[in-house]
């Protein structure tokens, strides 16, 4: 990603005038890969004008990029070869009076969410901070193992059909939950029932939705309305889990904003399908047209998370919450 921007350190802090250059830097990218944070002002840019035309021909893309870009582009390659007869990235010692520090991420916001969980009684997990994706998707894997963790608490409490488990199982890996995960989940679960406590599992990055609907909503939403609609199929052939366990699901943006709406996500329980079919609202329409905001606003707004834009950002989290009633 070459750097069109002006705002590079060695615009902003060159090394001829400063000894030292410390970037304190909050992270709202996945990996937190200092060349994609803001597009990292103080990263060596290792690209180069001559990729950029490449590409640009490659997607013939040239007249459909303003004019100027394409002069700088042009300029800038014959510049470099001219002062370092080569068009690849040559280094340099500009850099080396920079430390990048990461001073917030996804992670640190877990581990702060874990602490919390645990201060209100709850076990708590993080399985990931690197969640990405189609958002109602990753709300549909969350449905399906929001009913294999409450099945994992104890036989007694659950009964459950064992080839059913097994299949709900498989289900889970191949939406791509690895095995491990679903280990850790269990003996969670298990000790969650033994201890009498519930089950927090937390996740954390970012996932994406394409809209094509032409509803109100966000990726936090919609993720929540696809994880309820699966929890409403999950439990409608065993209804012992609506019966003995309390499930709750959120999902929110750190930012305090989920897409165009005022919120920064939403929670629901496994009661909400109901609440919808009784107010003769159907849900899946709602996630079909992106329109998920509409949904909650309608049904319950305490469903949904208000809390203003919070001045910074380290992508969304996820909230998982198993409860026996027993
Ligand atoms: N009606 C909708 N329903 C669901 N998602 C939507 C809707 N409209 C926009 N979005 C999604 O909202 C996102 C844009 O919102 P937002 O500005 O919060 O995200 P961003 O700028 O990509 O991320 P960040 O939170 O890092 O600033 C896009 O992923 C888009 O697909
Ligand atoms: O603003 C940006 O450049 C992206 O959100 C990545 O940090």
């Amino acid at each position: 990603m070459y750097k069109l921007n002006l705002l590079t350190v060695s615009k902003l802090a060159p090394k001829e005038r400063l000894t030292q250059v410390i970037a304190l830097i909050v992270s709202d990218v996945i990996g937190d890969k200092l060349e994609i944070i803001s597009s990292g002002p103080t990263v060596a840019d290792k690209s180069t004008p001559q990729q950029c035309l490449m590409i640009l021909k490659q997607l013939n893309l040239q007249d459909k990029i303003p004019e100027s870009i394409n002069t700088l582009l042009v300029r800038r390659t014959r510049e470099i070869t001219k002062s370092t007869g080569s068009v690849e990235y040559t280094g340099g010692t500009q850099w080396e009076h920079v430390h990048n520090v990461i001073v917030g991420n996804n992670k640190m916001a877990l581990a702060a969410a874990s602490m919390k969980a645990e201060q209100l009684g709850f076990l708590p997990i993080i399985l990931s901070s690197v969640l990405d994706g189609e958002a109602s998707k990753v709300g549909v894997m969350f449905g399906m193992l929001a009913r294999y963790a409450a099945l994992s608490f104890g036989y007694k409490v659950s009964n459950p059909k064992s080839s059913d488990y097994v299949q709900l199982e498989l289900d889970l890996v191949s939406k791509g939950v690895p095995k491990k995960t679903l280990k850790k989940v269990v003996a969670l679960a298990h000790h969650a029932y033994n201890i009498k406590k519930p089950i927090c599992i937390l996740t954390g990055g970012e996932t994406t939705v394409q809209v094509k609907g032409s509803g109100k909503g966000g990726r936090n939403q919609e993720m929540v309305v696809a994880c309820a609609l699966e929890i409403d199929k999950q439990c409608q052939g065993d209804t012992s889990v609506l019966a003995n366990f309390d499930l709750i699901f959120l999902s929110g943006g750190t930012d305090g904003i989920d897409g165009p709406t005022p919120v920064a996500g939403a929670v629901i329980d496994q009661t909400f399908i109901q609440k919808c079919n009784d107010n003769n609202m159907d849900a899946l329409t709602y996630l079909r047209n992106n329109d998920t905001f509409n949904l909650f606003e309608k049904i319950s707004e305490e469903c949904l998370i208000l809390i203003g834009h919070t001045g910074t950002n380290v992508m969304d989290i996820q909230a998982l919450v198993i409860k026996s009633k027993k």
